[in-house]
């Protein structure tokens, strides 16, 4: 997020916020506790942030927002016919147009204090260079980013829409192409600001939100159950961390009312609740990441590479596999990717940390290809081939990272102990490279505890079965001893 110290008409930061809290109180029917105020932590990379300047009880509302005041394709005056042709493009489209509309009008939008405080630059990975994605190695959430599908779609749906009426849309530009990069530059801003602020909002049914910023993680989406979105001022000046929450927004019949769902004490930051994100998703939809969220990290293979470490990939004359390739594909089993959650300090048991999902993949790659069980859902643990395979995927995997987790802990050391700028590439933003290092460091420290999951999991079955072995050999023996003493009873 890129938040300068002065805003484009020459406010400071300071000032931009006081003119926020000032236009926000005096607005029809806001409520602001006393006890809640925003701070600047730009020096620890935050931003904005509400902090309780006095102790704050369990259920105490924070503030509360009225409906009219949230920024939403219904609340903005922008004219329904512009919208009328995004119907069918799902929540994300009408509601960048929307934004970029208030935001052009400047002044004259009712929002104009509230964009003030909002960011135009971003740490997202939208707006990494080359050189600063190439450093998260071989993470998969390089795959996610979607920005030349988002721009494609933007080019059909609401590039036209805004061309089409540029008294509506007044940007530069001498021609169409020239106006078109200005507006994907704003719907850049704009989705951008969804990603990170917007929340969904219940339109009909008044009841608790899911408390996220915003849940949903792609431009594109189009999906008839998508939620309603809106910009809540004031919520989103929240930030998060990780479990550290201690608000959330309740939705109520005219109100969204921000309340502690913890005391808080005077001193301490305000949080909303993001989710459970892993620092890959974190850096990806919000740019920002803390050591807290490192619980949360996975690590995400993709369907090729399982096929392929499988021995299946080049299978194109193997009938067999083909059809129960296609049957596990009609039964929803096979994704682009699989992930794997960062194992619980407890777990022990390889099986706790794999979806069923994806054992039942492994044992339909292990199993003869004319076994029925290949498209079952297991019932009994994983077996030492299906363990042997996901170890060599993982193994595979962690080979693709191009440097070792103790040469990254050393950068990360360096980068923090500030004692030298050069370990970062020139191309490089520093935050952003350091952001990097945390997510790719997090993914290799995942893989290794899987894998060492994996071996342990090989060792015991295996010993298990060598006892089993012995027993049966031993079983077999006493059965021959004991027939021999019969046979030589009988003789007597
Ligand atoms: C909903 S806004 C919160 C307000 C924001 N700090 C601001 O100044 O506008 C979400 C953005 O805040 C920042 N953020 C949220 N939680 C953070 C945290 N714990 N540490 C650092 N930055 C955080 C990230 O840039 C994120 O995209």
């Amino acid at each position: 997020m890129g938040i300068s110290p002065l805003s484009a008409d020459g406010m400071d930061f300071d000032q931009s916020s006081a003119e926020f809290v000032h236009w926000f109180t005096a607005a029809d029917g806001t409520r602001l506790s006393h006890k809640v105020q925003l701070r600047d932590l730009r020096r620890t990379n935050a931003g904005r942030a509400a902090v309780a300047i006095q102790d704050i009880a369990e259920d105490e509302e924070l503030f509360a927002v009225p409906r009219s005041m949230v920024l939403t394709t219904t609340t903005s005056n922008i004219p329904p016919s512009v919208l009328q042709s995004l119907e069918d493009t799902g929540a994300w489209p009408p509601l960048i147009v929307t934004i970029i509309y208030e935001f052009l009008r400047k002044d004259k939008s009712p929002w104009h204090p509230y964009f003030k405080v909002l960011p135009t630059t971003f740490d997202t990975l939208m707006f990494w260079n080359s050189a600063e994605l190439a450093e998260l190695q071989a993470s998969a959430v390089v795959h996610k980013i979607g920005r030349e599908q988002a721009e494609e779609l933007w080019r059909q749906t609401i590039i036209p829409v805004m061309l089409a009426h540029p008294g509506l849309f007044p940007v530069p530009g001498a021609t169409p192409s020239e106006r078109t990069a200005e507006l994907i530059k704003l719907a850049h801003m704009a989705g951008s600001l969804i990603m990170a602020y917007a929340f969904d909002i219940d339109r009909d049914d008044p009841k608790p939100d899911d408390g996220d910023a915003s849940s949903e993680d792609d431009f594109e989406e189009d999906d008839e159950d998508e939620p309603f979105k809106g910009m809540v001022p004031f919520a989103d000046m929240l930030n998060a961390d990780a479990d550290r929450n201690n608000a959330r927004l309740f939705q109520e019949t005219d109100y969204l009312v921000m309340k502690a769902t913890k005391p808080i004490s005077a001193g301490e930051q305000i949080f909303n609740d993001y989710g459970p994100l892993p620092r890959s998703d974190l850096v990806r939809m919000y740019g920002y990441t803390t050591d807290n969220y490192a619980q949360f990290d996975v690590v995400e293979f993709s369907h090729h590479l399982l096929l392929e470490v499988a021995g299946k990939k080049h299978n194109k004359e193997n009938k067999a596999w083909l059809d129960r390739e296609q049957q596990l594909d009609e039964i929803g089993l096979i994704d682009d990717g699989y992930s794997i959650p960062r194992p619980d300090p407890n777990v022990r048991r390889l099986e706790d940390t794999l979806s069923g999902q994806l054992h039942m993949l492994l044992r339909a790659l292990c199993v003869h290809e004319n076994d029925a069980k290949a498209v079952k859902k297991p019932k009994d643990a994983v077996t030492i081939e299906e363990a042997a395979l996901l170890q060599a995927v993982l193994t595979k995997k962690l080979s693709e990272y191009g440097t070792s987790h103790e040469a990254d802990q050393a950068i990360l050391d360096a980068l923090h102990s500030n004692s030298t700028t050069s370990t970062v590439p020139a191309a490089c933003d520093p935050r952003r490279y350091s952001m990097a290092l945390q997510v790719r460091m997090g993914e290799k420290e995942v893989l290794r505890q899987l894998i060492i999951l994996c071996q342990s999991h090989i060792k015991q079955k295996s010993e298990e079965l060598a006892v089993g072995q012995s027993k049966r050999k031993y079983d077999s023996n006493t059965e021959i001893l004991s027939e021999k003493a019969a046979k030589k009873e009988k003789h007597r």
